[in-house]
């Protein structure tokens, strides 16, 4: 993560990553995923101390990829296809137990991957929600019906006791750096299909391989 980069959060930035992110036949591009999780980070840090536990584990979570896509053999790494493709061929995946791979691009991005299905469904609960809607129960529900399953008992304790300390939904539209709450809701109804068509593409392509559950 470049110092330089401007730290200020805007959902444009985050909506872009992922316009841009599918090919013209349906390939997830890597750089492109990457860059969107790189301006929900910035999301993320402004949210304060509370969420570090959170935004740390995304940062590293990121970094792997961005090593992965920048190493050795960084033209394996330019589509999650290419990269699912490379690493199962070349037996990089730890496929039952931790082991060897502990930090697989395979495995580290199915923990983004199930992170996007958290952002869909939260987006779409704070589009279609009212003035007085509370960010923490729809960022709990949301979380409820999608990362909570893979999570242990203390990190569902941890992220419910952080959800409760969330903004209200006037400071989130706020932070999104979009212009009114009509323009706000007008971008999340563009970025909630195009982030379901890259969990889509993504689920599909793991559920193919048998990777959803990677350890
Ligand atoms: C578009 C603007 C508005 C919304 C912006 C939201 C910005 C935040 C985006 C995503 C946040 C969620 C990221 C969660 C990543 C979790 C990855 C994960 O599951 N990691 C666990 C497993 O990893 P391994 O141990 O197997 O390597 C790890 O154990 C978890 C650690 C941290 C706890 C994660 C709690 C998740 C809470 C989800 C809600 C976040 C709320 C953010 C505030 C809106």
């Amino acid at each position: 993560m470049a110092g330089s980069e401007n730290q200020t959060f805007c959902l444009q930035e985050v909506l872009d990553g992922f316009k841009l992110c599918l090919s013209p036949d349906k390939e997830v591009y890597m750089e492109h995923y990457v860059s969107g999780w790189r301006g929900l980070i910035k999301f993320l840090n402004s949210l304060g101390s509370v969420f570090g536990f959170i935004t740390r584990d995304v940062v590293s979570k990121v970094q792997i990829l961005v090593g992965l896509m920048n190493g050795a053999n960084s033209s394996q790494y330019v589509t999650v296809q290419s990269m699912v493709q490379y690493e199962l061929q070349n037996q990089q995946v730890d496929l039952t137990m931790t082991g060897v791979h502990p930090q697989s691009g395979c495995r580290t991005l199915l923990r983004l991957h199930r992170a996007l299905r958290w952002l869909e469904l939260f987006l779409e609960r704070l589009r279609i929600s009212t003035e007085d809607g509370k960010t923490s129960v729809m960022c709990s529900e949301a979380y409820n019906e999608s990362l909570a399953q893979h999570h242990p008992w203390m990190v569902r304790k941890l992220a419910g006791m952080a959800f409760l300390v969330l903004p209200g939904r006037p400071a989130f539209f706020d932070i999104m750096n979009v212009g009114p709450p009509e323009q706000v809701v007008a971008m999340l109804g563009e970025a909630v299909p195009l982030i379901s068509e890259v969990y889509q593409i993504t689920e599909e392509l793991y559920a193919k391989h048998n990777l959803l559950d990677l350890p």
